[in-house]
């Protein structure tokens, strides 16, 4: 199979689908690899690098996107949507729940398309979205500490406080992956912390893991307003597989909150958590000021760190990605429940329910299409 690898064109992404070392697993597996020119350049993969493990450089992204899988980073963005054909496999991040004209321009062209993100085990667990949910709930907390620096329009806190003066409080909304890591650089500077779930054996995990160092709190409206009025710094970290994110934090408690407090909502590339979050932000102009509250809403914080990102990205989907290349899709499906999972259009079809509802689409099963 010929596999291309485009340089990804997202406001500061300079992550990349696939290292040297990736490469070189799939020309072992036998498959051709073409590289978009200075696709890894910027995180210290050259185009040597790349040729030296068997790719093939390539002058443009219209040459990468005729090949008969994509692996990328990022969802696709408008200006990519010509590229599409049919039959082409796309292995990446989509996102589709809240981006109806993506959906539409995959179902259209009929495109294979895998999303990392809702590849799930039988144990429940997304295994290509963990390590970005690690970056950016680590992400999260250095960013909300940064924000609530006078400096940089915040009200002044120092998370960790110091002796003779309390530390910031952090309340982390959702206690998944993303939560955890928050939660875990909160503690390591000393803040406040709280985490809202609405799984009660995740709380518990939590409190076990944590050892007493975080309050978990169960999640219900009342409980979510009391910890977002006292927080200084709020972490959006909810997630329903494949879903539009629940908007849990609503307009009247970011009222309440005071004045320079600081909202990081990871969950914006489901489409957000925050009421007040109406936009999607960029690593350029990472913020806007809502009642007085500064709103974070970068839907590719990994990409800041990308060189850390993409090794960590490409360990686990380099694996899943072999299997689809070197079987194809239906065989991989077929085999690999978790995969399955994966394929949210196929053949004009969506085939991942959360998506159809959310755009209006007959959903179909994939095994009914896969027999
Ligand atoms: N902005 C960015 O650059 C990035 C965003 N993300 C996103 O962060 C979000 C969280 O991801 P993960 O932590 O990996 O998901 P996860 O599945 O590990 O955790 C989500 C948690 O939300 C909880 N939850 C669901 N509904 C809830 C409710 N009503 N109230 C309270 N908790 C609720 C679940 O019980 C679960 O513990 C996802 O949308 C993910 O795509 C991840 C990486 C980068
Ligand atoms: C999860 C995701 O979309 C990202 O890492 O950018």
């Amino acid at each position: 199979m010929i596999i291309g690898v485009p340089k990804e064109i997202k406001n500061n992404e300079f992550r990349v689908g696939m290292t040297p070392s990736s490469v070189l697993s799939y020309k072992k597996a036998g498959h051709d690899i073409i590289v978009e020119t200075l696709a890894g350049q910027s995180i210290g993969f050259t185009d040597e690098d790349y040729t030296e493990a068997g790719a093939t450089i390539v002058a443009s992204a219209a040459e990468v996107w005729t090949a008969d899988m994509v692996v990328k980073v990022k969802e696709p963005l408008p200006e990519e949507y010509g590229y599409f054909h049919e039959g082409l496999i796309l292995y990446t991040y989509l996102h589709l729940a809240p981006e109806a004209e993506l959906t539409h321009a995959l179902a259209h062209n009929k495109v294979t398309a895998i999303a990392y993100e809702t590849i799930q085990l039988d144990n429940g667990s997304l295994p290509l979205l963990t390590p970005m949910s690690e970056v950016a709930g680590r992400m999260s907390v250095q960013i909300g500490a940064h924000f609530l620096e006078k400096a940089h329009g915040g009200k002044g806190i120092l998370l960790g406080g110091v002796p003779g003066v309390e530390p910031g409080k952090v309340a982390v909304i959702g206690g998944g992956i993303v939560g955890a890591n928050a939660a875990k650089m909160a503690i390591g500077l000393g803040a406040d912390v709280s985490i809202v779930d609405l799984n009660p054996d995740r709380l518990r995990q939590l409190d076990d893991q944590f050892q007493g160092r975080v309050k978990t709190i169960m999640s219900n409206p009342y409980n979510i307003a009391e910890v977002v009025r006292r927080a200084d710094l709020v972490i959006g970290a909810v997630l329903i597989p494949g879903a539009r994110a629940p908007r849990l934090v609503t307009e009247d408690m970011v009222k309440m909150m005071s004045p320079g407090s600081v909202i990081v909502d990871v969950a914006i590339d489901q489409g957000g958590s925050i009421e007040t979050i109406d936009r999607i932000t960029t690593h350029d102009q990472p913020t806007y000021v809502k009642h007085g509250v500064i709103h974070y809403a970068v839907a590719n914080m990994p990409g800041a760190v990308a060189r850390t990102s993409t090794l960590a990205l490409t360990n686990v989907t380099t694996p899943y990605g072999l299997q689809i290349a070197s079987k194809g899709y239906v065989r991989t499906a077929l085999d690999n429940k978790a995969i399955a999972k994966g394929i949210n259009v196929v053949a004009g079809h969506v085939t991942y329910q959360a998506v159809a509802e959310a755009h209006g689409y007959t959903y179909t099963d994939i095994y009914s299409l896969l027999q």
